[in-house]
C-alpha cells in the first residue's frame, strides 16, 4: 500500500505580454502527473532539460504553487498543508538539490545548518540537539571537527553529504533528490549514490530521484517515469524500461547513454542514428498515456498539446 499519492498534478506558468502585460499564454511545465510511492523504494524521474522534472519535485514538496491536482499523504489531502512550515508533511518529505552549496546559507556554520530542521520540527533540549547533530555527522561519515566550518570550506561531495545529513535530520519518509550527483566527479558520484542507498536500507527512506542521466537512474531506481513536455510518456519497473521500452522517446534517451564497451560502439551508433531519424519524424506528435496521438503546433511551442476540438478531429 503506497503511503503517498500525487494525482493529476499540473503547474502552468503564465506568460505575460502586450501593452497591458496581460496573460497571453502559459508554459505547461507539469501537465497532469500522477504517481504513487511505496516505503523504501526509489522512483526515477527522467527526461531532458525543460521536461518538467524539477518543477514536479518542487511542486510536491511545496516550493512551487500547484495549478491543479492533489497530493495525498498517509490518506490525507496535504495539497495546502505542504506549504505550512511546521506541518508533519514538511518534516517527513525533504529535498536535496544538485547545487548543495546554494541551498546552504554561506554565513552559517555546519552546526547551525544541521540544527535548523531539528529546531523547526523536533524541539529538542540543547544537549539532545547536539547529540542528534553528532549522530547525523556519524551517519554521513564526518567527524565533529567540521561543526564550526562554513559551506565554502568543503568539497562538492562533502557538501552533498552535509545536504543529505540535513535532509535526514528529522527521520524523513521520503527525500526528493534533484540531480544530486550531476555536479560531482564520476568517482565522487559513485560514493554519494552508494551512500544514499546505504541510508535508504538503514532507515527505509523512499527517494524520488530526478535525473537526466539514465545510467545513474539504472543504478538507483526501482521504478522509472519518463517525462516529456510536462507529462509522463512511459512509467514502469526498471527492467521493463531498460529492456523493453515502449515509447520512442524512451528509446531515444536509452540510445544516448554513452557506450563503454568498444566492441558494441559502432553497432550502438547505427542504432542511435536510426532512433534519431525516427524521432525527427515523431517530434511534431504528442502521445498521451493511453497512446492517443495529438499534433504539436510547433517545436518551439513545446509545452502545448493541440487543444482545439477540430484539431483533435483531424488526428
Ligand atoms: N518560474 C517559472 N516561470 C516560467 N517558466 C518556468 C519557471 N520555472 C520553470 N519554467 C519552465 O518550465 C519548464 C520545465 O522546467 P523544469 O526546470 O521543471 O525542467 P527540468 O526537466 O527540471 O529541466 P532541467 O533538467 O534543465 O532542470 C521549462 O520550460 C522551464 O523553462
Amino acid at each position: 500500500m503506497s503511503f503517498m499519492q500525487v494525482e493529476d498534478l499540473k503547474v502552468h506558468y503564465p506568460i505575460r505580454g502586450g501593452f497591458f502585460n496581460t496573460v497571453v499564454d502559459h508554459v505547461y511545465a507539469v501537465d497532469g502527473v500522477t504517481m504513487e510511492f511505496d516505503r523504501g523504494k526509489t522512483y526515477g524521474l527522467v527526461g531532458e532539460s525543460g521536461s518538467g522534472k524539477s518543477t514536479t519535485g518542487k511542486a510536491i514538496i511545496g516550493l512551487e504553487k500547484i495549478t491543479s491536482g492533489r497530493i495525498l499523504y498517509e490518506g490525507e489531502d496535504v495539497t495546502n498543508a505542504r506549504r505550512k512550515r511546521d506541518s508533519a508533511y514538511n518534516r517527513d518529505i525533504q529535498m536535496i538539490f544538485q547545487d548543495s552549496h546554494s541551498s546552504m546559507n554561506p554565513r552559517k556554520r555546519v552546526l547551525d545548518i544541521l540544527a535548523e530542521p531539528i529546531r523547526n520540527f523536533l524541539k529538542l533540549s540543547p544537549q539532545e540537539e547536539r547529540k542528534r547533530i553528532n549522530e547525523l555527522l556519524a551517519i554521513v561519515g564526518m567527524s565533529e571537527d567540521v561543526l564550526l566550518k562554513y559551506p565554502h570550506e568543503f568539497s562538492g561531495g562533502q557538501k552533498q553529504r552535509l545536504g543529505i545529513a540535513r535532509a535526514v535530520a528529522c527521520n524523513p519518509k521520503m527525500i526528493i533528490a534533484d540531480e544530486p550527483v550531476s555536479a560531482l566527479d564520476l568517482s565522487v558520484q559513485a560514493q554519494v549514490l552508494n551512500f544514499m542507498k546505504d541510508i535508504q536500507e538503514q532507515y527505509g527512506i523512499s527517494y524520488l530521484f530526478i535525473s537526466h542521466d539514465l545510467g545513474v537512474v539504472r543504478h538507483m531506481c526501482d521504478h522509472i517515469s519518463i517525462m516529456y513536455k510536462g507529462r509522463f510518456v512511459e512509467t514502469g519497473k526498471r527492467e521493463d524500461i531498460y529492456t523493453n521500452p515502449q515509447h520512442i522517446y524512451t528509446n531515444r534517451l536509452l540510445s544516448a547513454i554513452p557506450d563503454i564497451e568498444p566492441e558494441t560502439r559502432i553497432e550502438r551508433k547505427l542504432e542511435r542514428q536510426q532512433v534519431e531519424a525516427a524521432y525527427r519524424q515523431e517530434q511534431h506528435k504528442y502521445y498521451d498515456k493511453d497512446g492517443k496521438v495529438y499534433p504539436l503546433k510547433s517545436i518551439s511551442d513545446s509545452h502545448r498539446v493541440a487543444m482545439s476540438e477540430d484539431e483533435k478531429e483531424r488526428v
